[in-house]
């Protein structure tokens, strides 16, 4: 790791866990504007000199920080068994001048950044989420942490799940593997979506297509096999979620897509945790194939 005393990154927590390092920091971030904080997990392996290992970026959702992922997941066990970097954005921007939704809605403003460019007001100056994780972020860790760039890949869960879905289609030179959990796959045509398109983009129209995985997947083939995974119980499968219209879709187009349905489990970390050994196993798979 290379944070001397004059590097922009301030630690905030230290933790060991599974032999490696849990670690959390501070930043001024030039596109969102104010300070961020993401959450890293080093491996023993990352103490190795000359080590260079393979990272994948997690995004969370709705009313979501860096730290559920971290705390809730259990990752830690299988990104040090596998010697795997993993890096958690917060979900928004935040801090003072930062605006939130006045009516104090979860699912717009602090904690719903919806990784997308805003260009409305108020949220223009600092919702800047798809072009931070897409790339301050990236250039950020890889100048500061082992990271091989060539073996990048990007995962999320339900509005995180969007983030990974649309991040990962449009910056297929950048992650070179892509999975979700109960991801919004729709954004476009679906209450939480529309609601958050509609506050950060303004009226629905080419933008929202450009933040929708779906349409972004009716114009464009994938450059890498995605996985899903969903709970069959989730309470916001059959509202806001929609897999199946993309499981269609990649069957119409014969797009690689690993979808498995779990009856049962439902829409929170619980979940996440008894599958996310899986996604390493894939994401390793497709990384190593590809470097
Ligand atoms: N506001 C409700 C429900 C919020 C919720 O379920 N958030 C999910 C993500 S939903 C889509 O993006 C989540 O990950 N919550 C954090 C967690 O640690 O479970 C509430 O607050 O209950």
């Amino acid at each position: 790791m290379n944070t001397t005393t004059q590097s922009p990154l301030q630690q905030i927590s230290e933790s060991l866990s599974f032999a490696g390092r849990q670690l959390r920091f501070q930043h001024a971030s030039s596109c969102c504007q104010c300070d961020m904080t993401f959450s890293i997990y080093l491996p023993p392996q990352a103490e190795e000199s000359g080590a260079r290992l393979p990272v994948l970026y997690w995004l969370s959702g709705l009313t979501c920080t860096d730290e559920n992922f971290v705390q809730k997941s259990g990752f830690q066990r299988y990104a040090a068994q596998h010697g795997v970097i993993v890096v958690a954005p917060d979900t928004s921007p935040r801090g003072e001048g930062v605006p939130d939704d006045p009516d104090g809605s979860w699912d717009i403003g602090l904690g719903a950044g919806f990784y997308v460019n805003a260009t409305q007001e108020p949220w223009r100056t600092h919702y800047h989420m798809y072009d931070y994780v897409s790339a301050e972020l990236p250039e950020i860790i890889a100048e500061h942490f082992p990271v091989d760039t060539a073996r990048q890949g990007i995962f999320g869960h339900s509005m995180g799940g969007h983030g990974a879905l649309v991040i990962g289609l449009r910056n297929p030179d950048c992650f070179r593997s892509i999975s979700a959990f109960a991801p919004i796959v729709n954004p476009a045509n679906c209450p939480w979506g529309q609601k958050a398109l509609g506050y950060y983009l303004g009226e629905a129209g080419r933008a929202w297509n450009d933040y929708d995985a779906l349409a972004l997947l009716e114009e464009h083939q994938p450059q890498c096999m995605i996985k899903i995974d969903q709970g069959g119980a989730d309470s916001f499968l059959e509202a806001q979620l929609h897999p199946e219209r993309l499981v269609q879709l990649c069957q119409n187009k014969r797009y690689p897509l690993e979808y498995h349905l779990y009856p049962g489990y439902d829409h929170s970390y619980f979940f996440i945790a008894s599958f996310i050994g899986s996604h390493f196993q894939f994401h390793l798979e497709q990384l190593n194939q590809s470097a």
